[in-house]
């Protein structure tokens, strides 16, 4: 997260640290969302079959060890199966991770809420990214959890010629474009968290892109996944497997 702050320790419960094993250490690639006891909800970008993974849930501190965080080794992991790899702008950057045995909840380890079918925010509204990405375009991960208010763009807003264009869809949802605050490289996978109406946060977006020119670029607002355009697939794949 590009001109975030440190989030409170654990105010995001629902956060997971997605990590693969580069030869033999353990290193942060992506963020994520735990949505049941044994499911988490990412982006298909992250996956990569060749690679071996690790949930780790509970975490604020990456380089610190913490007492009430785990990590917990996937069973199996669906890639939704129209991604395409070539072509983050076709949608469908999401995946669900089934976790090889269940975390039990905590003040430290929360589900996140999946919005309600169809729900598509206006212009403007306030919602946070959560990750420990780049600090900056090129620069640094983050060691502690960061967060960042980032108002949403609507599609008639984002989807204006000179901000994403045909690049973005209605399955997206666009959110900064301020070119100060901004998603980065390493937050993919991670929530985009809107408070509905009742004061309950919802998982609303699965960061997924940014602009291949910096993070933080004017009217190249940060992407994600509408996770509100996904319930049915949600469902599917968690009732089959
Ligand atoms: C739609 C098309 C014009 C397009 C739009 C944006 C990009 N962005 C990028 O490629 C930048 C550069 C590093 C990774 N990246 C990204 O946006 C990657 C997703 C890459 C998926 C494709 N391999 N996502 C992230 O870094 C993020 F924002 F989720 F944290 C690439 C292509």
């Amino acid at each position: 997260v590009v001109n975030g702050v440190e989030a409170r320790p654990h105010s995001w419960p629902w956060q997971i640290s997605l990590q693969y094993d580069k030869d033999g250490e353990w290193r942060h690639t992506c963020g994520g969302s735990l949505i049941a006891s044994n499911w988490v909800m990412t982006a298909a970008h992250c996956i990569n079959s060749k690679l071996s993974y690790r949930v780790f849930v509970g975490k604020h501190d990456l380089v610190e060890e913490e007492a009430g965080s785990q990590a917990i080794r996937p069973e199996k992991i669906i890639v939704h199966e129209k991604w395409n790899p070539i072509f983050v702008a076709f949608g469908n950057d999401i995946a669900l991770i089934k976790l090889s045995q269940p975390v039990s909840v905590s003040d430290q380890v929360q589900f996140g809420c999946i919005p309600p079918a169809g729900t598509v925010l206006p212009n403007l509204y306030p919602c946070y990214i959560t990750g420990w990405g780049r600090l900056s375009t090129g620069g640094p991960i983050a060691d502690k959890l960061q967060q960042a208010l980032m108002p949403l763009a609507d599609h008639a807003t984002c989807s204006q010629p000179d901000w994403w264009g045909i690049a973005v869809r209605e399955t997206m949802v666009c959110a900064g474009g301020d070119g100060i605050v901004a998603g980065c490289n390493g937050d993919s996978g991670g929530p985009l968290n809107c408070k509905n109406s009742e004061g309950v946060w919802e998982v609303h977006g699965v960061t997924s892109f940014v602009s291949a020119l910096g993070c933080n670029y004017e009217k190249k607002p940060t992407v994600f996944t509408r996770v509100s355009a996904f319930n049915d697939w949600i469902d599917q794949v968690m009732m089959n497997n």
